[in-house]
């Protein structure tokens, strides 16, 4: 039996970042448009670009996990060609899935390189699915409306095994290198409060499903070093106009408020992202290690999950957890217990119509993919 059944590739589905200066105003444009990111805010978001040569280190991370992932599949004797595709610039998902569509495929799981549900990291991703599989169709000359191939998207995986194990290996290691007693200070992405709203849909919030994952991996690290690890979690690579409300708080603001209480070590660990993107690399290499040496802080960032074994392994076994399910819904026979940690139940399978969307009870006019919408 094939493991995989029923599907015949895997797209790995990510946001993309640019190649080189050129590339860096053309990207923002894609990323920004219609989304009221004031000229300032992307003007200083180029810079940080520009301080790494104008490329972001995103592409060359995710050409890595998409080898570390055919790696781990070829290892387990499981025929499944993994594609990669951005939302935001190329390789595009366009072009991805037209490639897979060539070889013959016609049933694809993606795996999106967000571990959290929320609007950037699930509907986004979904919605641009939807317009890029219209597009395909259009492109193939099929019959208006009609889907060159089927698309289904693996649960967000922040609870899964293999992602919080790795990222307890990285913070135990990053616990090596500074002085006992040491802080923890989880950090992502911060969304406005009107996106960590509508995130709840269907589940807990964005923010919820980080502090289960930051409470399971704090209890892990402390039983590893022998001592119970106190922790935060704080934001990052906030955007958006001044007026509008985000989740707080800033790293930096946080660091400032944990040294006024006497702290002089941290280990920060960005639990909000897969591997090391700008935000990592200049909100937090750049930015929070300044303020933490300004304040006389030792500090040290763990690594993101990265290729790491535990996290790639995890979503290999995370595809044979959601082909099995696909195998057991058709054939009528009760279906897999999903896999987790922490105290969270499993994210859906299949998306809820209303999921992620950018604010609650506010259609964006534009059919999401991966979905009990009637419009699948
Ligand atoms: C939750 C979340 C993740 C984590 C989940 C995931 O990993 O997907 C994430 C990842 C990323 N965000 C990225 C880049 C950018 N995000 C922006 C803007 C925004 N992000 C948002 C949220 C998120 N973003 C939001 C609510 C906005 C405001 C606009 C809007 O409402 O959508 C902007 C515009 C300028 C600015 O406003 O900063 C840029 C350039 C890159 C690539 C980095 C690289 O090149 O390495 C990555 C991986
Ligand atoms: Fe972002």
């Amino acid at each position: 039996m094939n493991p995989v059944a029923p599907y015949d590739a895997l797209l790995l589905a990510s946001f993309g970042g640019p190649d080189g200066p050129d590339d860096v105003l053309p990207f923002l444009r894609n990323v920004t448009a219609g989304k009221g990111i004031p000229d300032e805010r992307l003007a200083e978001v180029a810079e940080h670009y520009h301080h790494f040569g104008g490329a972001s280190p995103i592409n060359r991370q995710n050409l890595a996990l998409q080898r570390a992932l055919t790696a781990e599949l070829e290892r387990r004797g499981i025929d499944l060609p993994v594609v990669w595709g951005n939302r935001n610039w190329s390789p595009y998902t366009k072009d991805a899935l037209a490639a897979a569509y060539a070889d013959g495929h016609r049933r694809v799981l993606a795996l999106v390189t967000s571990a959290y549900a929320s609007y950037s990291g699930c509907r986004q991703y979904r919605e641009d699915f939807w317009s890029t599989l219209e597009e395909l169709g259009s492109d193939l000359g099929l019959p208006d409306g009609e889907h060159p191939l089927s698309l289904d998207k693996l649960r967000a995986y922040f609870n899964h095994p293999g992602f919080v194990e790795a990222n307890v290996d990285a913070v135990t290691e990053a616990f090596g290198k500074v002085p006992a007693g040491a802080r923890l200070v989880f950090v992502t992405h911060s969304i406005p409060h009107t996106m960590e709203e509508a995130s709840g849909l269907g589940g807990p919030s964005y923010a919820a499903q980080h502090l289960d994952v930051a409470a399971t991996v704090a209890a892990a690290v402390g039983e590893r070093l022998g001592r119970a690890v106190e922790w935060d979690l704080a934001y990052c690579s906030r955007s958006g106009p001044p007026s509008q409300p985000w989740l707080e708080p800033d790293v930096n603001d946080l660091l400032t408020d944990l040294a006024g209480r006497g702290v002089d070590a941290v280990v920060l660990s960005p639990i909000g992202f897969v591997s090391d993107h700008m935000e990592v690399v200049y909100d937090l290499d750049t930015e929070a290690l300044e303020t933490a040496e300004a304040l006389s802080m030792t500090a040290v960032r763990a690594d993101t999950v990265g290729t790491r074994e535990p996290f790639v392994r995890g979503l290999v076994d995370l595809i044979l957890e959601r082909a099995a399910t696909e195998r057991a819904v058709a054939a009528g026979l009760p279906t897999v217990e999903p896999a987790t940690v922490g105290a969270l139940p499993a994210r859906n399978d299949v998306c809820v119509p209303d999921c992620c969307r950018r604010q609650a009870g506010v259609d964006s006019g534009r059919p999401a993919a991966c979905s009990l919408d009637p419009l699948r």
